[in-house]
């Protein structure tokens, strides 16, 4: 994917509460590490008491931790740990949490991800009604990182872009595409467009 153009990897750690499906934890992540060490690796920890695995992760190489703000009591607590680990912080929200709640926090992260898809699964349908969610956050963060994640590809890009998103997750679309790059170069330059 790196050789491909992307910018960053996403890498989805699941862990069977949360989320009803399992992938991996920091000892991937770590082993991932020295194979592309110029890659910006941002964590989307689809995980129960996110609290836990900040250390191991900062320890593992990982950049940016993004946890979810229904997984955690105290969001504010956990993205000052984050950071003091030396990673950036994320906050997501399932397709169902109300934007509003991220409020109290955007001051101490550095990304929020609007979640597009429940999480959980590659391969889903985009959910355009969370393109809501992109445009308030932009019209009242102007410089804040905006992630979308889900079903992002080229059908759903200018959807994304013209919301007000930066950062995007693309999963099936590039991986199952005959030609990765090009799919990348073109979800880059419909955001760039809106920049
Ligand atoms: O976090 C998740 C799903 O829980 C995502 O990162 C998806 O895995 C992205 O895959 P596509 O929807 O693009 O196939
Ligand atoms: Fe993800």
């Amino acid at each position: 994917m790196m050789d491909s153009g992307a910018d960053y990897l996403h890498l989805d750690v699941m862990d069977g509460h949360f989320v009803p499906n399992l992938t991996f934890g920091h000892p991937l992540v770590k082993c991932l590490r020295p194979k592309v060490p110029r890659a910006f690796f941002d964590l989307h920890m689809m995980v129960a008491e996110p609290e836990k695995w900040v250390t191991d992760m900062a320890d593992a190489g990982a950049d940016q931790y993004t946890f979810h703000i229904e997984a955690t009591d105290n969001p504010l607590a956990l993205a000052r740990k984050i950071r003091e680990a030396g990673m950036k912080a994320g906050i997501g929200l399932k397709p169902g949490t109300p934007v509003e709640e991220v409020l109290p926090v955007v001051e101490a992260v550095d990304m929020v991800l609007v979640m597009t898809v429940e999480p959980g699964f590659g391969g889903q349908a985009f959910m355009a009604d969370m393109m809501a969610k992109v445009e308030f956050l932009r019209r009242s963060f102007p410089h804040l990182d905006i992630e979308v994640d889900g079903g992002v590809g080229p059908a759903t890009i200018d959807a994304c872009a013209k919301a007000g998103a930066n950062m995007i997750v693309s999963g099936s679309a590039v991986v199952k595409a005959n030609d990765p790059r090009a799919v990348i170069s073109q979800l880059r330059n419909s955001v760039v467009k809106e920049l």
